[in-house]
């Protein structure tokens, strides 16, 4: 059995820096023909000449892969001369509360104090995206923020704003409110629920911020998922810890995931009869939504088991040690 997908894109992901982006580059660039770059680096990607050094450290590490890095500056306080500059080089900016998760102490502190920055996007075509979570009781922080999303959505209803890594039925259901309101999901939280990460002995490779919620919630992700929801894309927010800050006191949160997306994917969507949903899962809705269109690249993929490795260097995949039922076997 096999099954084909035309030039997947990443629409939330993180590559890191140094040895890291090394390692887990190519995992990505070899299976996706785009992906989003997230801009939480220490200090951000907040100046156009850091994104443009970043691009060029994400292009050396994808070698002759056919693979489009989309770069998002971090989201502050823009001039219009800054954004005029960075516009052509840039596919939108990424607002993160500050302190709301890995690397986002200089996020927003206050929304309502950096409204000229979204007048300016809104005025310029560039999309915003935003980790959505308050600091409240940890369940409920995306829940809390989804009033902050109605709010923008409505205030500038011209701005593409896209909640990111959605967790909640909630969630599901506010997309269809506004207009301009998109999401993107992981693959993570359209399999597992609290209880993988702490039901049993903890396991810490299986925490992520936001965390995986209830069984409701992933069912409402999943079958918005399965239908190929028009304003749903698919964003692995594959984001590689090392091992020591994984199994430690104080572990960091985020899943590692970038190898196994297409191949779980297509277990996923095969299991529930809706292999026919995925290509607007994993490409088509991104380019309509966005207006673009990624690299050509053709990925097969058969049904003739994977084995997955434990690690990746100093890196656990998610799925470590399983083995899958698919496989990808011809890249062109
Ligand atoms: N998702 C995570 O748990 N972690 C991400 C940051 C993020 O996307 O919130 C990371 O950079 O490690
Ligand atoms: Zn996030
Ligand atoms: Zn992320």
């Amino acid at each position: 059995m096999e099954f084909t997908i035309n030039s997947p894109i990443d629409m939330h992901l993180h590559l890191r820096e140094g040895a890291m982006l090394e390692r887990v580059t190519p995992l990505t660039s070899e299976h996706f023909s785009a992906a989003i770059i997230m801009p939480n680096l220490v200090p951000p990607v907040d100046n156009l000449e850091r994104l443009l050094q970043y691009r060029q450290e994400i292009e050396a590490a994808r070698g002759d892969d056919v693979f489009d890095p989309l770069m998002m500056l971090f989201f502050r306080q823009y001039s219009e001369a800054e954004l005029l500059a960075a516009r052509e080089h840039i596919f939108g900016i990424k607002l993160y509360p500050a302190g709301a998760t890995t690397n986002s102490e200089a996020g927003v502190k206050a929304l309502d104090e950096v409204e000229e920055t979204f007048a300016l996007m809104e005025k310029m075509g560039i999309p915003l995206m935003i980790h959505g979570e308050t600091h409240g009781f940890v369940m409920d922080r995306e829940k809390e923020f989804l009033p902050v999303y109605a709010k923008l959505a409505e205030k500038f209803p011209k701005l593409k704003i896209t909640m990111e890594h959605i967790t909640t039925r909630d969630a599901v259901e506010l997309l269809d409110r506004y207009e301009n309101l998109y999401a993107t999901v992981t693959l993570h939280h359209l399999v597992i629920t609290l209880n993988d990460v702490a039901g049993g002995l903890l396991n810490p490779h299986l925490f992520c911020k936001p965390i995986a919620k209830r069984p409701e919630d992933r069912e409402a992700l999943l079958q918005a998922a399965l239908a190929g929801h028009p304003k749903l894309m698919f964003g692995s927010d594959s984001a590689p810890h090392p091992i020591s800050k994984k199994e430690c006191c104080g572990c960091a949160a985020g899943l590692f995931t970038a190898p196994v997306c297409l191949p779980t994917l297509v277990e996923l969507f095969e299991q529930h009869d809706a292999l026919g949903n995925l290509q607007a899962f994993v490409s088509g809705n991104a380019q309509r939504i966005h207006g673009f269109t990624p690299p050509a690249k053709t990925v097969k993929l058969e049904k003739i088991g994977m084995d997955m490795p434990a690690r990746y260097g100093d890196v656990v995949p998610y799925r470590a040690g399983e083995t899958l039922p698919w496989a990808v076997t011809d890249i062109s």
